[in-house]
């Protein structure tokens, strides 16, 4: 069983248009609502594909009624809160391209966020095999959280996967307490304060990363694939090209994909890039089933060359 906490979760609501064009009347063709937030993502994905999975997340008010409504069959516990869940908004345009809005979130108080804990502490009791955490963090919530997080899952020997940004990102990571942490390429840029255009230079700093105690790092590069960097090995895989239709939550996605299987590494970082590339595919937050996706599309390289471009400047 694969346990998720998502401490900002969201209701997602997309609008497919044409073409963002500021300040006109833009006409809908499309809108929908998914559940939402990172560690929801990857429960959603994990259930699609059939892998057990339970998602702990804080829920309130009546956007958080509707969040609920849209788990549908996913086993979760829920905390209750008395600030109202977000909903974030994605606008996509047929060209592919991805605008999000992301709230800030309610504000959880300091019994709120014990409770979350005391929840999650719970679930981790049963044991489950990876604890995958993920997402901005809410108001009021210390930026040390998932550090805290970490020491509970530790407490009972469950490795954690986590997946977040800025301030609790770089809090997180400087800790060394993660068995994987999941950065895209901008976030891992802004972790370490530099560029990362090569191949070679995401490495180096995934490098770092681990030096700092952490086991593996998964760095997703968007239509560049991924690369795997754990002590002394890397691997990079990447998916044929696919016309997007929205890349939200493809890297919730891809970490489902590695998550799911205890294969070695190079066959674990091939399912997240099919789950990824699988996601953007799809409308929304619409997560893939298995007939979406294709690991035999996917090309594997161990050691790849380090002058590989994978961020033009
Ligand atoms: N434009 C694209 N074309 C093909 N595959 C893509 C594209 N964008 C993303 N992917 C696939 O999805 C995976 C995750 O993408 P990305 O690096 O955008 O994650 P992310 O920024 O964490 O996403 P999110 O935060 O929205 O979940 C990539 O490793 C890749 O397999
Ligand atoms: O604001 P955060 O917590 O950083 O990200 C939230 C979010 O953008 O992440 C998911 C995609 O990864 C979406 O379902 C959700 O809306």
């Amino acid at each position: 069983m694969i346990l998720t906490v998502t401490p900002n979760p969201s209701v997602d609501r997309t609008l497919e248009i044409a073409s963002l064009v500021r300040g006109d009347v833009l006409r809908v063709h499309t809108a929908r609502a998914e559940a939402g937030g990172k560690g929801v993502n990857v429960s959603r994905a994990l259930r699609r594909n059939g892998s057990p999975t339970t998602a702990v997340l804080p829920i309130g008010g009546a956007e958080g009624a509707e969040l609920t409504a849209l788990l549908g069959d996913l086993p979760f516990v829920s905390v209750p809160i008395g600030d109202e869940t977000r909903s974030n908004i994605t606008v996509t345009e047929s060209d592919g391209t991805t605008t999000k809005l992301n709230a800030a979130g309610p504000a959880l108080s300091a019994a709120e966020t014990d409770e979350l804990l005391g929840a999650l502490g719970t679930e981790l009791a049963r044991g489950p095999r990876w604890l995958a955490a993920g997402g901005s963090l809410p108001l009021g919530v210390p930026p040390d959280l998932y550090v805290r997080v970490a020491r509970l899952a530790a407490e009972h020997g469950v490795p954690v996967a986590l997946d977040t940004s800025g301030v609790p990102l770089e809090v997180a990571a400087l800790t060394g307490a993660f068995a994987l942490l999941k950065p895209n390429q901008e976030e891992l840029a802004a972790l370490l304060g530099r560029e990362l255009p090569t191949v070679g230079e995401v490495v180096s700093a995934a490098r770092e990363v681990l030096s700092w105690g952490n086991r593996v790092v998964l760095v997703t590069l968007g239509g560049h694939g991924a690369l795997l960097v754990e002590r002394g090995r890397t691997w990079w895989a990447r998916g044929p090209e696919v016309a997007p239709r929205s890349t939200v939550g493809a890297g919730d996605c891809a970490l489902a994909g590695y998550l799911s299987t205890d294969a070695l590494s190079g066959e674990r970082l091939r399912r997240a890039v099919a789950w990824g590339t699988a996601a953007v595919s799809l409308p929304g937050t619409t997560v893939p089933g298995t007939g979406d996706i294709a690991p035999e599309a996917v090309t594997v390289v161990a050691e790849p060359d380090p002058h590989w471009v994978v961020k033009e400047l």
